[in-house]
């Protein structure tokens, strides 16, 4: 193998085989230290023409003996099945007002066409998981908050033994954002909400949310890459976070009284899990304790 030389921004030569090596011991701390350690994953659904590459680093990751679990949203294939079927598609600050007949597209958008993609996907490129959504084993129980959202839930507690048992097989959980009602119906739950949730109740290392943007960004685009609790709540009342980042931003709040890391990343770009795990310099936007 032939080995090329390129200059450090310090203007130092180095060699191929000097950079792999350095990036390579930079990566084997972050390896080490994930040993053993669950990741949650939130993959939005503006972000799920990216889902080959992200399940390849989750497999990845799995392989280096990491336990990431997945929580997937579904909302732009939601919308794209009400309006085929002429329904209409309303949101409430980032949350989908739900009928009866909005719920029964839900379920099936989620967990027919949306999870059992991922599942099938995570098998094409080398991976074992399983998918299962928070109505499995009551995972995650929920009421209605507000009759105006319709059978949308607010959650109220979740067991992680279903994801947990899945993990100690040696699989991957895959989950959908569905949950139990009091009276065992179904409830639509945002996916961030329930990422967030399931992160504290399986002690997570870290709980990450790749979307379609590079991060939370100001009002004039530019990238925030920290962001305090007291900051992010002052950037929802000026509206400067809005639509689906609310709920994103409100389910980072929240984890954060359990999670001590949570991220949100641009899930469009390659390998973002492997650049925001395995190096110093991390990606998108990290929200921290005020
Ligand atoms: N301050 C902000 N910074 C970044 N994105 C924002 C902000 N406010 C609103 N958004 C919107 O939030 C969207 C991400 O939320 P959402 O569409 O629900 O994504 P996902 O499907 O990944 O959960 C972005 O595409 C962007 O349009
Ligand atoms: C109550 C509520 O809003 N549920 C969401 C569930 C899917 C989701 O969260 O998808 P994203 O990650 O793509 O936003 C919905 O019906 O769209």
């Amino acid at each position: 193998m032939a080995i090329t030389f390129s200059r450090t921004p310090e203007g130092d030569i180095i060699s191929d085989h000097h950079l792999i090596a350095q990036v390579l011991s930079e990566a084997l701390t972050y390896i080490d230290f994930l040993k053993g350690k669950t990741l949650v994953i939130k993959l939005g659904g503006s972000t799920l023409e990216h889902q080959r590459g992200v399940l390849q680093d989750i497999v990845w990751l799995h392989a280096l003996g990491a336990q990431p679990v997945l929580v997937h949203g579904g909302g732009p294939y939601i919308n794209e099945w009400l309006t085929k079927l002429n329904l209409p598609t309303r949101f409430e600050n980032g949350l989908r007002v739900t009928d009866a007949q909005t719920l029964e597209v839900v379920r099936m958008v989620l967990l027919g066409q949306v999870n059992q993609g991922l599942v099938l996907m995570a098998s094409q490129v080398g991976g074992k998981a399983v998918g299962l959504s928070g109505t499995d084993g009551g995972m995650v129980r929920a009421h209605i908050a507000d009759e105006r959202l319709g059978f949308v839930g607010e959650i109220d507690e979740v067991d992680p033994a279903p994801v947990q048992a899945i993990i100690n097989e040696g699989f991957i959980p895959i989950v959908a954002p569905l949950a139990q009602g009091p009276d065992g119906t179904c409830l639509n739950i945002n996916a961030d909400l329930v990422a967030s949730h399931l992160s504290g109740a399986l002690n997570a290392e870290k709980l990450i949310f790749l979307s379609n943007v590079a991060g939370i960004c100001r009002s004039d685009g530019s990238l925030i890459s920290e962001l305090s609790e007291v900051d992010a709540r002052k950037l929802i009342e000026e509206g400067v976070i809005s639509g689906g980042m609310i709920p994103k931003v409100t389910a980072c709040l929240d984890a954060l009284a359990a999670v001590s890391r949570v991220h949100i990343v641009d899930g469009r770009e390659d390998h973002v899990l492997l650049r925001e795990l395995f190096t110093d310099q991390g990606a998108g936007t990290m929200i921290v304790r005020s």
